[in-house]
């Protein structure tokens, strides 16, 4: 469809109004009429003509006339430098096609052909545009429109193939605001009850999709939060920080750099050395690998000399299998001299801001002085469905965790906890460690009850020295069902005999399925929050290829070429979009606006636009399917005359 543009003085012509009163303007379409569908001014001494079906043939050639064919002269913005080579502004494309014919139902000129005034309410049916039925993937000539204008390069498309045979129906509009209007196509989209699977037939485009639920055009702006369109805002600060801790480096630390790490950063909170865990001092690190450029948590084991190479190669294949959400997992275990002793490091998975369960819940023994609180029931039911689960994969696996104690366990995001140091133990004991796994697995049991009961007690485990008081000051705080299970855990068995874990999980069913309960919650809302941020990317990219055409300048020895043809058109969007005022002048920002714009920019929508130039002087009528071609040839254009191209520009 080719680009009609307008001057202003051509639409005022038009616009029907008290105004016009004393002159004959019987033979024009009132404007109103034409864009709002009424005038309310037509008792009040409107002198143009209200009746459609009676437009008079001397308007249809005035219009004609007024109307700009592919023998007017390509239009260039008064004061703008002309393109050398460029006869006109109008494709090949554009000459052959039909005069246009504005089918949107808002802005509705009626200029044309009196043939076409019957069918100026939007009819999908006769757009040439793009059909999904019997639609060939090989065939890139068919009569699909999009294909053949370029507009759309989508691999979506060629779903359309997959499905049955379908009624030549309109593309569905999710941005049109009354689907009545959409004919056969709001028909599929909206079957009858009991006709549920022809409703389906249709795959939809997908470059029409609109978020779950469309933005709410009647709010007022002051009744809109531009958080409506993005993540929430304690989740944006969470993940920021969370990038910020993971990028953070501290260069003059003298901490060396190892074979394949580099910027290494400590995550200890205090200097002490601390032995009590592995039997040797152990320091961690962030670092960055130079061969994935992904950041891992490095566990230093100080002044440890490994005598078997074995010990190492055991424990990787062993560990490498573990794949659990509540252990993190351990990517590479190997030596160095880089901190001038012999030191063993375990490289895991790096969770950024990560605490302790005992800097968590013990923060006196963090960096800042807290009294312990009382930590509610079902945090704790979460820990032990959580301990549960990453105890139940070791087990299986023929392994044991060994060192489960609260300031080896992490907690990355709310509640959530893993086991951050696996394997280690496995490594650092392998040829002094006298006992079977099963010995090992039944102490992993104890060491969880005594982990929970510190945390149910407010008591560090060092602290720990009357286990069964502790265990009854329980019952004032907690249900029976957490005392018992925390005192099954705990219960030591004699030699030979071992404590069934399987039973332990039967018994604590409820609690687990209700902590699964609330784990798919999480995920769901997780979901809605990404499907806010799946638009806001195509936006970002849209958004980035329009920025690298509007106010460019120059190209390829072709003067003021943001300024002229296609782009001048693209520019006056962007007013459109971005620098739209009010009646007094004052700036209108609606984010709604600007993403409703973009999102149709990307759709490439046959719904009409009018754009005016700031001085007024010119007017564009257009559809956003042609401001779509413009923007595709112009980009293309860049692409062509860069070194590179733009790759991931799609
Ligand atoms: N995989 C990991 N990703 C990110 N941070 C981690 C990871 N593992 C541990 N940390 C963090 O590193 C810091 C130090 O951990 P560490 O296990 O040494 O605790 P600690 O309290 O210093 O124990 P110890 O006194 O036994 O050395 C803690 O803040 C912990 O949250």
């Amino acid at each position: 469809m080719a680009t009609t543009r307008y001057t202003a003085n051509d639409l005022r012509r038009q616009v029907g109004s008290p105004r016009s009163k004393g002159r004959e303007n019987k033979d024009t379409l009132c404007r109103n009429v034409v864009i709002y569908g009424n005038c309310r001014y037509e008792d009040q001494g409107c002198t143009f003509n209200h009746d459609q079906n009676k437009m008079s043939s001397s308007q249809t050639d005035l219009t004609s006339k007024k109307t700009f064919n592919v023998d007017s002269p390509s239009f260039t913005p008064a004061g703008q430098p002309q393109p050398p080579a460029k006869k006109s502004t109008f494709s090949s494309q554009a000459a052959s096609a039909a005069p246009f014919t504005p089918r949107g139902a808002n802005v509705t000129p009626n200029l044309q052909h009196q043939a076409t005034t019957e069918t100026s309410i939007f009819n999908p049916a006769a757009i040439r545009e793009f059909t999904p039925q019997n639609y060939d993937i090989g065939n890139t000539n068919s009569a699909n429109g999009a294909a053949q204008d370029g507009v759309y390069s989508d691999p979506f498309t060629s779903m359309n193939s997959l499905g049955p045979a379908l009624p030549p129906a309109g593309q569905f509009n999710p941005y049109a605001n009354d689907h009545s209007t959409m004919g056969g196509s709001g028909a599929t989209f909206y079957p009858q009850h009991g006709s549920f699977p022809a409703g389906l037939t249709q795959p939809p485009n997908y470059h029409l999709y609109t978020p779950y639920d469309s933005y709410r055009q009647d709010l007022q702006p002051w009744q809109r939060s531009t958080y409506d369109f993005f993540m929430p805002e304690k989740m944006r600060e969470h993940m920021q920080k969370k990038m910020y801790a993971t990028q953070q480096v501290m260069p003059n630390l003298g901490l060396p750099q190892l074979e394949r790490w580099h910027s290494l950063v400590p995550l200890d909170t205090n200097n002490r050395k601390n032995s009590s865990s592995f039997g040797y001092p152990s320091w961690m690190y962030k670092a960055q690998n130079s061969r994935t450029g992904r950041h891992y948590a490095l566990r230093r084991i100080e002044g440890y000399r490994l005598t078997n190479d074995k010990a190492i190669t055991t424990a990787m294949k062993e560990w490498k299998k573990i794949k659990n959400a509540n252990i993190v997992t351990v990517h590479d275990i190997f030596t160095t001299r880089e901190f001038g002793d012999s030191s063993l490091i375990f490289a895991y998975d790096y969770h950024p801001l990560s605490a302790t369960l005992q800097e968590h819940h013990f923060p006196s023994h963090g960096p800042r002085f807290r009294a312990p609180n009382f930590i509610p029931e079902n945090v704790l039911w979460g820990y032990i469905c959580q301990i549960t689960n990453a105890l139940r994969i070791i087990h299986s696996s023929k392994l044991a965790a060994r060192c489960l104690e609260l300031s080896k366990i992490i907690v990355a995001e709310k509640d959530r906890i893993r086991l951050a140091a696996c394997s280690i133990l496995d490594v650092v004991q392998f040829e002094t460690n006298t006992r079977s796994v099963l010995e090992l697995q039944q102490e992993d049991l104890i060491k969880f009850g005594r982990v929970m009961l510190s945390l149910a007690t407010n008591t560090l485990p060092v602290h720990l020295n009357n286990i069964q008081a502790a265990l009854d000051s329980l019952g004032t705080k907690y249900t029976s069902n957490l005392k018992e299970a925390i005192a099954w855990l705990i219960s030591p068995v004699g030699p030979g005999e071992s404590k069934p874990f399987d039973n332990f999980i039967t018994g604590i069913s409820t609690q687990m399925t209700a902590f699964f309960d609330l784990a798919l919650q999480d995920g769901d809302e997780k979901e809605s929050m990404l499907a806010r941020e799946l638009e806001n990317g195509r936006v970002a990219r849209l958004l980035m290829k329009l920025a690298t055409i509007t106010e460019r300048g120059d190209l390829a020895g072709m003067q003021g070429w943001s300024e002229a043809g296609d782009r001048y058109q693209l520019k006056l969007f962007r007013d459109y979009v971005f620098h739209q005022v009010d009646a007094d002048g004052k700036p209108r920002l609606s984010i709604g606006h600007i993403l409703n714009c973009l999102n149709k920019l990307d759709a490439g929508l046959e719904e009409m636009v009018v754009l005016t130039s700031r001085d007024n002087d010119n007017v564009f009528v257009l559809t956003y399917r042609e401001l779509r071609q413009m923007f595709e040839r112009s980009f293309n254009e860049l692409v062509k005359h860069s070194k590179h191209g733009a790759p991931g520009a799609n």
